[in-house]
């Protein structure tokens, strides 16, 4: 054996079931998630969820939410109960942050807040939407007994009520599910690899190039039934979070009434970027990733906006360099790269496996130090190969990623919404239009912008608490579409940009289309034999 390869960790390989996986099923759970929760007890709570995109669509959600009683999560027996559970509450707490047509709400009630957090505590995971509550748990089966791919699946909630808002979960789910045999194929290589066995190496790598190449091909699929417009002015506002959030009028966050009391919290919304599947396939290959602008060979690069690298911890956003008022908060704490800030956002179980993975994994280690060695026999260069191809369809899945999020997000963003519909409002000061919302038998005053208001500036903007009564005189709105007035302020996180601004931020507050190019060139750079100029494999020690 090589001497490298005797002196990697030793640790036993991680045992899936002790995380929560199972070989067939993967990240997703054997059982589909619970359609309902099965004690009457919760009847509030289904019965919220079972009306809420029409709640939603009266604008009457917030009321029917604060009439909620406090229930007690504690009495949520199972798992299944849990995740069901978490799914109801990220979607009526999301749809009751964003409203429709409504100011953004910047606290969260008791009946809403606090079994969140509980349930959330339970399952390991954040209080916030994520893509273990919307792609994860948050579908069933068209036929029981038939395959758990998009020809026999559905979601169990979506905020919108689109179907395009399903097929967008649904690709992921199919994704994850496509995606479960890869991960028994990568422990079965990393203890090939051990053994110093080249021949099983090899064909388990060529399983595994097969596997990523399916991933590609239902990737695509995306484009079929998820219309980018719907997505990104109808769907995407809802996943946002309250990190980075200011301009969309969260400058602190969001405060969960009755937790941690009732401090505000800033968590970043939901993001397949959450999904554990690409994390272990990454650890599997030695792909590593740096903060934006900051790769160990590349100049330090800067964005209109400050460096890349505060882009990428959303800490040059125009979010947060807004002014905003000092308060207690509760934040992710920040690790080096989005990316990896992303597992704060996974299951508890589902993150420590990707540590207890990333410690053990020696496969582009194995494959480098056999590449290193003066005689390379046929195997050896085979291995390379396959090695090689198991990364570059990883680089293609990046690839078609950021084509999709260049139709889905980037053209979206600078083509505006078809008609000046203001799904998510973030008024400005003008003497066009005043809206006053009472609060806590306070009232404040804000103002809306519209497009022919010359003399509108804009200001800071306030938020709709519990009670969302609100007086509004809109003189300079359009008769036909009111919402009008909203044109050319940002909606969560759907806004039209502003000519010659080519910067459009992800959900964690990222430079977009700079952060996704850098993860799908580092991906590249991870081959040990470069195919293209871009792409300079990196060195074998930094495996
Ligand atoms: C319409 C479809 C999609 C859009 C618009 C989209 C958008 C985005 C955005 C904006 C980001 C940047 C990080 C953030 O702000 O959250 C991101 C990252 C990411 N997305 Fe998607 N996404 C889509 C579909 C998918 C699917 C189906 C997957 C499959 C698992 C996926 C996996 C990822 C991953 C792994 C990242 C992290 C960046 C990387 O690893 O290169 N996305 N996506």
């Amino acid at each position: 054996m090589h001497s490298t390869i005797n002196e990697l960790p030793q640790r036993d390989l991680p045992v899936l079931s002790d995380y929560d996986i199972s070989p067939k099923t993967g990240f997703l759970p054997v059982d589909p998630p619970l359609q309902i929760l099965p004690d009457p007890y919760f009847a509030p709570w289904e019965e919220t969820f079972e009306q809420f995109n029409g709640l939603l669509l009266a604008s009457r959600l917030r009321q029917r939410v604060n009439e909620l009683p406090m229930l007690d999560a504690a009495r949520l027996v199972t798992k299944a109960e849990q995740r069901r559970a978490y799914l109801i509450l990220c979607m009526l707490s999301h749809a009751y942050v964003w409203g429709k047509h409504e100011l953004a709400a910047e606290s969260l009630p008791e009946p809403l807040a606090v079994p969140w957090q509980k349930v959330a505590d339970m399952l390991e995971i954040q209080p916030v939407l994520t893509h273990a509550a919307v792609v994860m748990w948050n579908w069933r089966l068209l036929y029981k007994d038939g395959p758990r791919d998009l020809s026999n699946l559905d979601t169990l909630g979506t905020l919108s009520g689109s179907s395009d808002e399903s097929w967008f979960y649904l690709v992921t789910t199919a994704i994850e599910a496509t995606g479960a045999p890869v991960l028994i194929k990568i422990l079965q290589a990393i203890q090939f690899a051990r053994e110093d066995d080249v021949v099983e190496l090899k064909l388990e790598l060529e399983g595994i190039r097969g596997i990523i190449e399916e991933l590609v091909a239902v990737l695509r699929r995306m484009f079929e039934k998820c219309d980018p417009y719907v997505f990104y002015w109808k769907v995407r506002p809802y996943l946002a979070g309250w990190e980075n959030m200011a301009e969309a009028g969260l400058p602190n966050g969001v405060r969960y009434e009755g937790v941690d009391n009732g401090e505000y919290k800033k968590l970043a919304g939901g993001s397949a970027a959450q999904s554990s599947l690409i994390h272990a396939l990454d650890i599997a290959f030695g792909v590593e990733h740096f903060p934006t602008g900051h790769r160990p060979n590349k100049p330090v690069a800067t964005t209109a906006h400050g460096t890349a690298h505060g882009a990428a911890h959303g800490t040059h956003t125009e979010a947060s360099t807004t002014k905003a008022a000092p308060a207690p908060t509760t934040t992710a704490p920040g690790p080096t790269n989005f990316i990896k800030k992303m597992r704060f956002y996974m299951p508890g179980p589902h993150r420590n496996f990707l540590t207890h993975l990333t410690e053990v994994a020696n496969i582009r280690q194995y494959v480098t130090a056999k590449a290193a060695e003066t005689e390379r026999t046929p195997e050896i260069e085979k291995l390379i190969e396959v090695y090689d191809e198991c990364v570059h369809q990883i680089k293609v899945f990046r690839d078609v990623h950021i084509q999709m999020v260049t139709l889905y997000i980037v053209m979206q963003a600078n083509r505006g919404p078809s008609i000046s519909h203001g799904g998510f409002a973030s008024p400005a000061k003008g003497p066009a239009a005043t809206e006053t919302h009472e609060k806590n038998g306070s009232a404040a005053t804000a103002t809306a912008t519209h497009p022919d208001a010359k003399d509108a500036a804009p200001t800071a903007p306030v938020h709709a608490g519990n009670n969302t009564s609100a007086t509004t005189t809109n003189k300079g709105s359009s008769i036909l579409y009111p919402q009008k007035v909203l044109f050319g302020q940002p909606y969560g996180l759907a806004k039209k940009q502003e000519a010659g601004n080519d910067v459009v931020r992800g959900t964690g507050g990222t430079d977009l289309i700079p952060f996704l190019r850098q993860s799908r060139d580092e991906t590249n750079e991870t081959k040990i034999v470069a195919t293209s100029s871009m792409a300079t494999p990196r060195k074998a020690s930094s495996a």
